[in-house]
């Protein structure tokens, strides 16, 4: 088992909290994610995970609390800051335009461009695909034809696309909003072989997931959200079970405070 104590802190949440009006959906989230490390996000429906999640991603502002990227407060004013400034999200539902190929599908909304003419930009579409082969290298994932459009593609491959896309751009940190939920056995196994390669990068991962089988395959850690407080802490060694987690999921296992999810 590797020891993240001493490694490079990515992302820390400090008080992290959003509340919608009385509703308390995230309350005081310390949390703390180091490079090269997999950690699982778990909790029952309504626990505060995608609240959590859209915070660090500026889906919503934040109602207070702090949000420290490679050691600089962020405030990103959007999602796409966010993701320039290198959180690259994966969501169940994929923002993913069903005409366009997959490079056009990488590339939306930061496009190369190869010079300007006017109002009008003529893309770049050699870098853009030669970028895009280089993602899909990266994280073994095998499209047959780049350039057939995102549509004709199950909905494996379509998650492999959205997937690369974050090794692709080199992101600092990838989150995973169930990326496994709408697929079958076969496709589920190809997405979990990327997180296993993003992991031999060393590229670290928070992943949102309800599979205990999964988070104990491919995960360092488990971070129990219980009624929008993180209430568990649990590095997976043997030690930990998956009854341990369920326990801290419903409720039936406090007792232990866990102010720093590190
Ligand atoms: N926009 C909103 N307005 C009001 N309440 C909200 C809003 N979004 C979420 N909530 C509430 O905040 C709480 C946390 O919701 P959240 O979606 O973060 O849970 P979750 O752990 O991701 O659940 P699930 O596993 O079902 O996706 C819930 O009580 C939810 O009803």
């Amino acid at each position: 088992m590797l020891d993240y104590t001493n490694a490079e802190v990515v992302l820390e949440t400090r008080d992290l909290t959003k509340h919608y009006g009385g509703v308390h959906a995230l309350e005081g989230a310390n949390f703390k994610i180091h490079k090269g490390e997999h950690v699982a996000i778990m909790g029952d429906n309504g626990a505060g995970k995608s609240t959590f999640v859209r915070q660090i991603t500026a889906v919503e502002q934040r109602t207070r609390g702090d949000i420290i990227l490679n050691g600089q407060p962020t405030q990103f004013d959007s999602p796409i800051e966010a993701r320039e400034a290198g959180i690259e999200t994966v969501f169940q539902n994929l923002a993913l335009a069903d005409d366009l190929d997959v490079p056009s599908n990488l590339f939306l909304g930061r496009e190369k461009v190869k010079f300007k003419l006017g109002p009008f930009s003529i893309l770049d579409n050699k870098a853009m695909r030669e970028a895009t082969m280089a993602g899909l290298v990266k994280t073994g994932v095998k499209i047959p034809n780049i350039l057939n459009s995102i549509q004709n593609m199950s909905g494996g491959q379509r998650q492999c696309v959205a997937i690369a896309r974050t090794a692709a751009f080199h992101s600092k940190l990838t989150i995973m909003d169930e990326p496994t939920a709408a697929l079958g056995v076969q496709e589920t196994a190809q997405v979990e072989n990327i997180i296993r390669t993003l992991k031999e990068q060393q590229e670290p991962v928070i992943l949102i997931s309800h599979n205990m089988r999964q988070v104990f395959d491919l995960m360092d850690r488990i971070v129990v959200f219980r009624r929008g407080r993180i209430c568990a802490n649990l590095t997976i060694d043997g030690s930990i079970k998956p009854e341990d987690v369920v326990a801290y999921i419903t409720g039936a296992k406090t007792g232990e405070e866990f102010p720093e999810a590190m």
